[in-house]
């Protein structure tokens, strides 16, 4: 039992923990939080909590707890987890243990035995276990009563410690009490590999159980229950264990939304921890290469499978003893400050994300985290950077600027042991981050450490392939075709050699349609100068966290503008504003439950902003990855979402290839409108735009007089309108009276709009007509209110419509 192995220990009777040098940490203040932990810590065969035995799991106990969790379990009997109570538990702590030896010495099938040759001593025993079943109510009930008491007079300040913890009193008798102490950053470094295997976490009762067996280090573990994640995702499941136990590099596609960044984010943590707990700064965990020739394509199919459990890998240390001295210093000088990873994004915005994204899983350790970025002054980032992080997140731009200049820190990239690329297709798009290539070259110049570096490669993209495009099929005449659409195994394998990475494990779950399982898609049928009418009419019919995609910086400014006079506070976002714009627009987005984004596809990719409702693709996205981006930033993470894609006629031919391409075999539902409203609609749009107009005229006249004013004054010059207006004469100049003109305009048609605004589009309680994709027209459900139903709600029930429509048109052409 573990009470004899905790004795043998500890003489005094004092629980060492487990490394038998530290008495446990006594708990020194209230501040100490209870972690309930469900099940027996200790069992029979001392193993009762996943293999761990008791002392192990005992070290972070409160001794008073320990001591009295001991007392209690030489004096009393402890029931099994499932309410039964063990044998040789029983016969153990049995009071009456002593004065029946041969019961408490004989095994299960003795006693069997026994009880049928002597069936006077089985009654017996039956009144005896009836005793103390007697008896074991009896101190329940007392137990009760004492809990009751207390409850009426609330235990002081000055109550200690150790009777608070007493099993009797605070906690039931079959389950042990894991005590923690207050956080504190040292903490997670002490014990930076220990999982927790089963953790409920005390704020939210929060069952971390399926955590469990992917190697997540403790610290890491309880800042994910503090962010309530209560089971990883699926690609995390897929990946964790390969990543942390296999140290295999990764390279993962899975749809938006679906935890990727903590896929990578989760190792890369993990191998850190690791290494600074071996204080090696330059050592590599990874995997060992398989042994023999094998090709790629082989290797490939392989990793495919389950990765060979921790105890077959030979694990690889970078430092090996018989290195020369120079290169002894360098790692020393490594070692003090070393850069251990570096995440690489397509986007400043996603930089910062994912920065926040690890510094949350982070919580708990003492590793810190950068990002390195375009847009802002290179000497704050400097400064960032002096202060050694151990993770950079960067984009390639600035990371390879900074280290082209010689950054100290940044020198180190050559030796770093964790490499994520994430949104790898966009990153590695010919013509886009020329900076990569160059980064590549230095990460993988020297091929021993390329070898050794843990490198993750992640994307909802990953393996989305094309058709050729036209004037390559155009070529492919004959029998034989020059060009051959590109396989998805085709399109790993030159990833794989392109960034140099060795034998990945490759987890491909996105679905063939690739877009979330939880995103409503639709698009909407209009005019090239429509689009504005039916875009306030969607914000205002379905007022919710939106965000709307252009193909264009001028498209961005332009709506941003029209939909400014039209009082729905957009927000813009593209490349050409300056950074700290960017920044804050997204923040004020992201605060406001009503949020109108409209931006480039600067935001399409890896944007986690939580409780984006809609997703408008303003003009169809000219690349199918483009489509699944932009849409994936709605219905993330399980929640729901819609998607509606503008189309006018010109743009016909790109949805036909973005459907070809995205396998789709079906044509995407019209989104539901009701024409009634529209007139309302397009009255306060035209307003908008004419206001839109005259207010760019004045704008121009007035710079214009700015400009002529300035010249005059240079050259000292008197010209007729532009000096002075308050000379009564000037009043009859023909450019003050334009000028005056104008601005009146604008008064009058501003004041319109805004009685035209304070007026709700939408009664209370409407039912409409819209058409389906065959024309006829169907009769919508009454919304009652604008708040009533939802976008996506609107738009299931109109595919329902729809389909409902479909099947009474075939049965009437059965019965024809
Ligand atoms: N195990 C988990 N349980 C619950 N939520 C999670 C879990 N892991 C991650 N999340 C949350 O899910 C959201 C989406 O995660 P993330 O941004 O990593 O998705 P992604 O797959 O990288 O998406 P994208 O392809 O758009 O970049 C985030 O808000 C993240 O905090």
């Amino acid at each position: 039992m573990v009470t004899s192995k905790i004795k043998k220990k500890s003489p005094a009777g004092k629980p060492k923990q487990s490394n038998g040098s530290n008495d446990i940490p006594a708990t020194k203040s209230k501040s100490w939080q209870k972690v309930k932990l469900k099940g027996h810590v200790i069992s029979d065969d001392f193993s009762g909590y996943d293999g761990m035995i008791g002392l192990e799991v005992l070290k972070e106990y409160d001794p008073a707890l320990v001591k009295s969790t001991l007392k209690q379990h030489s004096d009393s009997s402890i029931t099994n987890p499932r309410g039964k109570r063990s044998k040789r538990q029983a016969t153990e702590s049995d009071e009456s243990s002593s004065s029946d030896e041969d019961e408490s010495d004989s095994d299960d099938g003795e006693d069997a035995k026994e009880a049928s040759a002597k069936s006077s001593k089985k009654a017996r025993l039956a009144e005896r276990h009836a005793q103390r079943l007697l008896k074991q109510r009896e101190k329940r009930e007392q137990r009760k009563e004492q809990r009751k008491q207390k409850k009426a007079k609330p235990a002081t300040d000055t109550k200690s410690l150790k009777s608070k913890f007493t099993p009797n009193d605070d906690y039931e008798p079959d389950r042990f009490s894991l005590l923690r102490p207050p956080p504190s950053d040292d903490e997670a470094v002490e014990s930076p590999d220990e999982e927790v295997p089963q953790l409920v976490s005390d704020a939210n009762e929060l069952d971390m159980t399926q955590w469990q067996g992917l190697g997540i280090p403790a610290p890491i573990m309880r800042a994910l229950a503090e962010q309530k994640f209560e089971a990883p995702t699926q690609i995390q499941s897929m990946t964790l264990p390969a990543a942390i136990h296999g140290k295999k590099d990764i390279l993962g596609a899975a749809e938006t939304g679906s935890g990727k960044t903590l896929a990578f984010g989760i190792p890369i943590l993990a191998g850190i921890m690791e290494l600074k707990q071996r204080n090696d700064g330059s050592s590599i965990r990874k995997a060992p290469k398989v042994k023999g020739d094998k090709s790629a394509k082989e290797a490939t199919k392989e990793n495919h499978e389950l990765t060979p459990p921790p105890e077959e890998l030979d694990y690889v240390s970078g430092a090996s003893d018989a290195e020369d001295s120079d290169a002894d210093d360098e790692r020393t000088l490594s070692r003090r400050a070393p850069l251990y990873a570096l995440v690489l994004t397509p986007t400043r915005e996603l930089a910062v994300q994912v920065k926040n994204h690890l510094v949350a899983a982070a919580k708990y350790t003492d590793i810190r985290v950068a990002a390195i970025f375009g847009g802002l002054a290179v000497a704050k980032q400097e400064r960032v950077l002096r202060q050694c992080p151990e993770i950079v997140v960067a984009t390639p731009g600035r990371l390879w600027e900074l280290y082209v200049q010689g950054n100290k820190h940044l020198n180190k990239i050559e030796h770093v042991s964790f490499l994520c690329i994430d949104e790898t297709d966009r990153m590695v798009e010919k013509g886009h981050f020329e900076e990569l290539r160059s980064l590549l070259k230095v990460l993988n110049g020297d091929e021993e450490r390329k070898q050794l570096r843990q490198n993750f490669v992640f994307s909802a993209t990953l393996t989305l392939v094309h058709d050729l495009p036209d004037h390559m099929q155009k070529r492919n005449v004959g029998k034989r075709p020059k060009f051959t659409k590109q396989t998805v195994d085709q399109k790993i394998e030159s990833l794989i050699e392109e960034l140099g990475i060795s034998q990945p494990k490759i987890v491909d779950i996105t679905s063939s349609q690739q877009t979330s399982q939880t995103l409503t898609e639709s698009r909407l049928l209009c005019a090239i100068d429509e689009k504005d009418y039916y875009l306030y009419y969607f914000v205002q019919r379905h007022p919710g966290r939106t965000i709307v995609f252009c193909n264009s910086i001028d498209c961005v400014k332009r709506l941003a503008t029209l939909f400014g006079l039209l009082d729905c506070n957009p927000l813009p976002l593209h490349a050409n504003m300056i950074q700290k714009q960017r920044l804050k627009n997204l923040e004020r987005f992201r605060d406001s439950p009503m949020g109108l984004l409209i931006a480039t596809d600067v935001a399409a990719r890896g944007l986690d902003i939580p409780n984006v409702e809609h997703v408008i693709h303003y003009q169809v996205p000219r690349t199918s990855e483009n489509y699944v981006h932009r849409s994936g930033r709605t219905a993330r993470a399980n929640k729901h979402g819609i998607t509606v894609m503008f189309m006018e006629p010109g743009e016909v031919k790109s949805y036909v290839k973005l459907y070809k391409t995205l396998e789709r075999t079906e044509d995407l539902p019209l989104f539901p409108i009701s024409e009634r409203f529209l007139g309302a609609v397009k009255e306060r749009v035209n307003l908008a735009r004419d206001l839109d107009k005259e207010e760019l005229k004045l704008r121009r006249t007035q710079s214009e007089e700015g400009w002529m004013k300035k010249h005059a004054e240079e050259m000292d010059m008197i010209i007729d309108g532009y000096n002075d207006e308050s000379g009564s004469d000037q009043d009859e100049d023909p450019f003050i009276i334009e000028r005056r003109r104008n601005r009146l305009h604008v008064d009058s048609v501003r004041g319109k709009l805004s009685a035209l605004l304070a007026q709700p589009i939408f009664p209370r309680g409407f039912s409409f007509k819209y058409p389906t994709s065959t024309g006829q027209l169907l009769q919508g459900s009454d919304m009652s209110t604008s708040h009533g139903k939802s976008a996506v709600e609107a738009m299931k029930e109109a595919i329902e419509d729809m389909k409902q429509a479909k099947k009474q048109r075939n049965k009437r052409k059965r019965n024809a």
